[in-house]
């Protein structure tokens, strides 16, 4: 079974994009119109295949307004609900400004004329329903203490964090990005993110910027996270940290995010800006005997 795909990166996350939709594929009947978690793995996998920290799937849309419908896949087989990094990426592949389809509804997007790319990421959800989180509590103090010790925290000493969702799940720690792949491991899996959640290291330089790191579900440290950087602003402007519009620093470069006031000053749209790049194209072998490295079965 082959089938063609495009190699992308936002700030050096990476990411495969199968396009599926017929015109695309070509009419080619063997391509398939959806993937399992092995074969996720197998395409994500950075030794035995193609290598991403997500798989990208581009199908027809099936919602008035949509030009696209777009789903997102970690390594470990994982799905999504968003990916801010590789939504810039979709948009610039695409080209002309598409609106996207994605499980946090649709996400308008502009190509911008000096090539980099806006997207209206949505609403955050900020209810701990919402995050979701496993109990009761308010999101912007999260009940969260150190798995265990690094150079800055003693273990099971509080930490700061707040937590929202942007259509995946993010807490966002105000603590050194140097603890991001220490802490991110354990904190991913904590009992308080019952559907695991992405773990954001934020260092608040001054009111408009601030420097991030993200251990991402699924994917573990990436270079940058789309997302992730929406989210850790919506988390500080939350706490008073930041103003609504920020500049996130990531390890290759930065993001132009901006809370909109929305109508109640807490409900606008987040809408986030910055670069997407076209790596290579191409044509990518798949059986299922395909042999993946992961240390453990997909899409736990
Ligand atoms: N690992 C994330 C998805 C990818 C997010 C990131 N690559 C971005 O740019 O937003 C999750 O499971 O929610």
């Amino acid at each position: 079974m082959s089938f063609a795909f495009t190699k992308m990166h936002g700030l050096g996350n990476d990411f495969v994009i199968i396009d599926f939709r017929a015109e695309v594929q070509g009419g080619n009947s063997s391509a398939p119109s959806s993937l399992t978690p092995r074969q996720i793995a197998a395409l994500c996998d950075r030794r035995t295949g193609i290598g991403c920290d997500q798989l990208v799937t581009l199908a027809a849309p099936n919602s008035p307004g949509a030009d696209v419908q777009v789903r997102f896949f970690n390594p470990d087989g994982s799905e999504a609900g968003a990916c801010g990094n590789a939504s810039r990426c979709v948009a610039a592949l695409l080209g002309d400004s598409p609106t996207l389809q994605t499980q946090h509804g649709l996400l308008p997007t502009t190509c911008l004329p000096g090539g980099e790319i806006r997207v209206q990421m949505g609403r955050p959800l900020t209810a701990w329903q919402d995050v979701p989180l496993s109990e009761p509590c308010d999101t912007r103090a999260l009940p969260l203490n150190a798995p265990r010790a690094t150079d800055h925290v003693k273990e099971g000493e509080k930490l700061d964090g707040a937590a929202c969702s942007m259509g995946n799940p993010h807490a966002t720690l105000f603590h050194v990005i140097e603890d991001a792949a220490l802490l991110g491991p354990m904190l991913e899996k904590a009992p308080l993110f019952p559907e695991r959640a992405n773990i954001g290291f934020a260092e608040i330089l001054s009111p408009r910027h601030m420097r991030l790191r993200v251990w991402e579900r699924g994917a573990g440290l990436t270079p940058a996270c789309g997302s992730g950087a929406c989210a850790a602003v919506v988390n500080a402007v939350r706490r008073g940290l930041v103003e609504r519009h920020c500049r996130v620093e990531m390890e290759l470069g930065s993001l132009e995010i901006a809370w909109n006031e929305g109508t109640d000053g807490q409900s606008g749209t987040v809408e986030m800006t910055g670069p997407a790049v076209k790596v290579f194209s191409g044509l990518f072998e798949l059986t299922d005997s395909t042999p993946w490295s992961g240390q453990r079965e997909p899409g736990l």
